[in-house]
């Protein structure tokens, strides 16, 4: 398993050992052992799957207070996955990275708690599956604006579909201070 940080420290792009043979693929999508001694201590409490259509994009979403960390990856098709900065006082603060995740590439993208995520659809159908450090909680989940021109995420996308909730979402300069994490050193 090779593990790499990207340039939002905390953020890892992690590519799983994928044993293939005749029948197809066998991978280890999660051992709690082997992503600590890797660097990733993790308890998880929540697994979801979302199925999207090519065009949609959903988020970017974060819970504050009550964060979740998220530990992405597809399992049918692909999709361009990415995660803001949204930690007040953070030298990297607005700041985004973005990957394409697929069922070919098996890359999987940790997301830590205290940064929004989302990912558009760039094949016909994608199934994205994903594990989380905290509960569900829609009282305090937020929703960031996925074009903030001040983020200025390169989207491979132009006009995706969203739901009502994301088309409302927020910029990030309009986001009260009492809705965003605090970053810690
Ligand atoms: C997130 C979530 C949703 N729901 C229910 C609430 C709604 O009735 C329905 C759809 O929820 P929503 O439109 O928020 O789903 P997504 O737009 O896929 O939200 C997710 O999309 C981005 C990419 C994320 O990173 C978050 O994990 C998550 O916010 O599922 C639940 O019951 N439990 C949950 O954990």
């Amino acid at each position: 398993m090779k593990i790499a940080q990207t340039k939002l420290p905390g953020v890892l792009l992690i590519e799983p050992d994928v044993f293939g043979d005749r029948r197809g693929f066998f991978m280890e999508t999660w051992n709690r052992r082997r992503y600590a001694e890797a660097g990733l201590d993790l308890d998880f409490v929540q697994d979801n799957l979302s199925l999207s259509r090519r065009g949609i994009l959903r988020g970017l979403h974060y819970q504050w207070p009550q964060p979740q960390g998220k530990l992405v990856q597809v399992l049918k098709g692909a999709v361009f996955d990415v995660a803001v900065d949204i930690r007040q006082g953070s030298p990297t603060f607005g700041h985004w990275v973005g990957y394409e995740l697929s069922a070919d590439n098996h890359r999987q993208l940790y997301v830590p708690e205290g940064f929004a995520h989302g990912f558009c659809v760039l094949s016909d159908e994608a199934l994205f599956a994903y594990k989380c450090t905290d509960f569900y909680n829609p009282q305090t989940e937020h929703s960031l604006l996925w074009n903030d021109p001040d983020i200025g995420i390169d989207w491979p996308v132009t006009e995706p579909l969203l739901s009502d909730k994301d088309r409302h979402g927020l910029r990030l300069r309009d986001i009260a201070a009492t809705d965003l994490p605090r970053y810690h050193p």
